[in-house]
Parts: C-alpha cells; sequence; structure tokens
C-alpha cells in the first residue's frame, strides 16, 4: 500500500514533542486513515490528547502496551527514536498534504480492488461510484464548509435563543451600563481585561463570572497564580459585600460575621461552578479541563482565566515570549468558540497602559476593558459602541468595582473637560492661530 513512512513519522514526532502541533493536526483534520505505518501511534496521541492526558513518552509507551500496539510501531525503542527525532516544523503544511494524497493513493488502490471483485456489471458500475466518492473525499480531505442549509437551521436556531433568553442577549456581566453597551458577554467571544499590576483585574474577572452564576450558567474559573481556597474567599467577600479581612483575619469576626460568610458559602456551594489551581497550567490544561466538565455535567455557559501572560505556552523552538502570548490569546478565542461559550481573561499592561508583550490580545480580543483611575474604559467593542468610560471603581476591600458617586463623577467630568479644552488650546497655539483657543474669538 502505498505510504510515506518518513512522513508520518516527522508529523507524529513534531506532535509528541509540541502541543501546538497536536492542536493544529487535530483542527487540520487529520484522522487515523492518514496513517499507514504508524496509526496505532497517531491514535494513541489523538486518545490521549483528547482526553487531556499529558503525551509524553511513558505515557505513550504505557497506553500502546496496554493492548499490545507498541509492537506494531516497533517497541518501546522505536518510540524513543521518533519522540527524540529533531524536525523543524516548517513543512508541516506540505506533510500534512502529503499524508491527504498518500490516503488518496491508498483508496485508489483499494477502490481498484472493489471493482475487480465486483461479481456483475452493476455491481461494478456501483463499486465504481463508491470508489469515485472515497477518492474524492480523500483528495479534498474532511470538509469544514458548511452547506447555507445547515447556516440558515443555526442562524434560526440562534435568533430562537434570543428571543427565548431573558433582557439579554448574553450573559449578564451584572454592571448595567455595560450590559447596555454590549447585550452581555456573548457565547464565542473573548473578553479581556487590561489592568497594570495589582490593578483589579482578578477582581473584575471574578465579578463578571459571578455575575454568569448569579445568571445560572455553569461557570469555570481558572487560577494560576491563587490557590482555589484563596480564590473562593474572594467570590464570598465579592458576593456578600463582606470585607475581605473578614475572610482572611478571622479571628476577631463576631457571630453575625460568621453568619453572614456562611450564608454566602452555601449560596455559592449551590452555584454550578468549578475552580481550577494547577501551579504552571498550560492553555492546553485549560481546553482539555473546558472539555471534561463539559463532558461531565452540560455546556459551560462562562469560563474565567486569570491571566493570559502567566498561562504557561507550550513553547516551540525559536519561538519568544511576545509568539507565546498571541498563540494563548488566540486559543482562548477558540476555547470561546469551541465551547460556546465567552471566555474572560486579563492582561498585564504597562504604565503607559500599552498590553505587555503583544498586539494580537487585541486583535483576537472581542471586548477590552482598561482599568483605570477614573473608572473602566471601554477600549474595544467588536458588538457596540467603544471609548465610554464606565464610572467604576475597585473597592479592595470588598473585592468588587463599584459605582463612582455622582459627585465625584462631575467632578472627573470638569476635570476632563478641562484637559481637553487645555489640549485643544496648545494644538491650536502650535499651528501658529494665536496665543489660544478664546483669544481667537476677541
Ligand atoms: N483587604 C483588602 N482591603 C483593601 N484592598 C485589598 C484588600 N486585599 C486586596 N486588596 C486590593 O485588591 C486588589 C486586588 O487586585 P487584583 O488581584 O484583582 O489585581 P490584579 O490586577 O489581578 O493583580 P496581579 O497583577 O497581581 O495579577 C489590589 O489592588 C489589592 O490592593
Amino acid at each position: 500500500m502505498p505510504h510515506l513512512p518518513l512522513v508520518e513519522r516527522s508529523v507524529l514526532s513534531l506532535m509528541i514533542r509540541d502541543d501546538r502541533f497536536r492542536r493544529r493536526a487535530l483542527g487540520e483534520g487529520l484522522k487515523a486513515e492518514h496513517f499507514w505505518s504508524l496509526r496505532p501511534l497517531w491514535e494513541a496521541i489523538a486518545a490521549l490528547a483528547r482526553s487531556g492526558h499529558p503525551v509524553d513518552v511513558a505515557t505513550l509507551s504505557t497506553f500502546l502496551a496496554r493492548d499490545g500496539r507498541i509492537l506494531e510501531i516497533g517497541g518501546h525503542e522505536a518510540l524513543q527514536a521518533i519522540a527524540e527525532q529533531s524536525v523543524p516544523g516548517d513543512n508541516w503544511t506540505q506533510w500534512v498534504r502529503d499524508l491527504g494524497s498518500a490516503r488518496a493513493r491508498r483508496v485508489a488502490v483499494e477502490s481498484a480492488k472493489w471493482m475487480a471483485e465486483a461479481a456483475d456489471g452493476e455491481e461494478a458500475l456501483e463499486a465504481a461510484a463508491a470508489a469515485e466518492k472515497a477518492i474524492k473525499e480523500a483528495i479534498a480531505g474532511p470538509t469544514r464548509a458548511k452547506p447555507m442549509k445547515q447556516v440558515m437551521a443555526e442562524v434560526l436556531a440562534e435568533l430562537q435563543d434570543l428571543v427565548n433568553a431573558g433582557p439579554l442577549p448574553g450573559v449578564p456581566t451584572g454592571i448595567d451600563e455595560l450590559d447596555a453597551i454590549s447585550g452581555g458577554m456573548r457565547a464565542g467571544e473573548l473578553w479581556v481585561i487590561l489592568a497594570q499590576t495589582s490593578g483589579g483585574k482578578s477582581v473584575l474577572m471574578n465579578q463578571l463570572g459571578l455575575s454568569g452564576l448569579k445568571a445560572k450558567k455553569r461557570g469555570a474559573f481558572f487560577s494560576v497564580e491563587m490557590l482555589a481556597g484563596v480564590v473562593g474567599a474572594r467570590l464570598i467577600s465579592s458576593h456578600g459585600v463582606i470585607p475581605l479581612e473578614k475572610l482572611t483575619q478571622p479571628k476577631t469576626n463576631t457571630k453575625r460575621d460568621w453568619n453572614l460568610i456562611e450564608a454566602q458559602m452555601k449560596e455559592l456551594a449551590a452555584m454550578e461552578a468549578w475552580v481550577d489551581d494547577t501551579p504552571k497550567m498550560s492553555l492546553s490544561h485549560v481546553e482539555a479541563e473546558a472539555q471534561r466538565l463539559t463532558d461531565a455535567h452540560g455546556p459551560l455557559g462562562i469560563i474565567v482565566v486569570d491571566y493570559i501572560q502567566i498561562l504557561k505556552g507550550e513553547r516551540a523552538k525559536n519561538s519568544n515570549r511576545e509568539e507565546v502570548v498571541a498563540m494563548i490569546s488566540s486559543g482562548l478565542k477558540q476555547l470561546a468558540k469551541a465551547m460556546k461559550c465567552p471566555v474572560v481573561t486579563g492582561a498585564q499592561v504597562n504604565r503607559s497602559m500599552i498590553v505587555r508583550e503583544s498586539d494580537a490580545i487585541s486583535f483576537d480580543a472581542d471586548a477590552m476593558l482598561m482599568i483605570a483611575d477614573d473608572g473602566i474604559k471601554v477600549a474595544k467593542m467588536r458588538n457596540g459602541r467603544k471609548n465610554d468610560i464606565l464610572r467604576y471603581r475597585l473597592n479592595g476591600q470588598y473585592q468588587r468595582f463599584e459605582r463612582i458617586s455622582q459627585r465625584e463623577i462631575d467632578a472627573l467630568e470638569k476635570a476632563e473637560k478641562e484637559a481637553a479644552d487645555e489640549a485643544a488650546d496648545k494644538a491650536v497655539a502650535s499651528r501658529g492661530y494665536g496665543a489660544g483657543r478664546n483669544k481667537q474669538f476677541k
């Protein structure tokens, strides 16, 4: 049978060593049929990756040894050699095409056999038609395009969901002004919260997640920095408007404090939510765990990932930190699409409020909220108006963003207007029209 042992070997070697290629292979529609000599190895890698298990030589070896298939690929040493083979990923696309064409040639050989073995003319014609279809499919690869009939059915289902949904098309954010602009956090959207260090990213992410839980959505919280207990304490504080100290230094708590805390704990415990605090968490861990939770409990309604730059990237050889961050942000966007729910994450910015390390985050995000002293600026909103400033400010003690008082908003707006006028004056003066905007009209 036609096959390409070296290409199979190179593709599988890349897949063992680099999660990025594993995801590409699965996303690009490679299947067991594309492999001939190393098919059991493909099946083992795909099964482990899909179920969120590590894909390393030891795990693969145990997996293949269980049903005796390790011998079909040449034994443990052959597996070790494949994993250690150093191959560049540059030819990946060509190799995937080559595997597709080798598969097409195998289908052609098989098809010729069916036709030759046909008992009579009619059966031979049927075999020829079936063979033509199989060859076309093998050459084209798995189709990704959806027929218009299916697209229309999906539009109809979405419209029905929107009609049946509450007042908002998306998951409520809990911040009225933001809901009015965005319509809530919609399925497939990536929301990114930007702030300097300790600016309140985690607080706002949790607040949006909690708002989803209150709207009876299933939620998953992934936290790299904080232990699950700390996330839990912060959620209690935010949900119950209880000072965080009462949860971090509880020795002086009164009976009333304990009653309040217990009531909040009960409410939160009844929500369908999970907190994952695995250290050194990677994007593929998040993807696999979100899938596992969905399989076990039903679709998730919101996913919070705290936060982009701290997530471990499977670093491909020679890739810099910027490329890794770009890969993670696009992975989170894909996760939102695959899980059909919003994903909320954060990104650290520097003093000039520039996203560190990657512009890609701003490309992938559907909504970007920038935390500043005078409020939360809507820096991007794919489905709505941008540049509004939501007059909310971090209240660290209660782990939530709260509306700024009207008096303070008036003062902020006055100061902003004065600053804008001053800037306009300077611009006019610098163009040489006079000393200032007001003087021109005297
Ligand atoms: N007991 C408390 N009282 C008042 N403020 C508190 C208390 N505990 C924490 N805070 C404040 O709450 C905020 C928590 O911010 P948060 O952890 O959301 O920031 P972040 O942007 O996620 O930070 P990092 O850069 O560490 O990821 C901090 O500004 C902190 O000072």
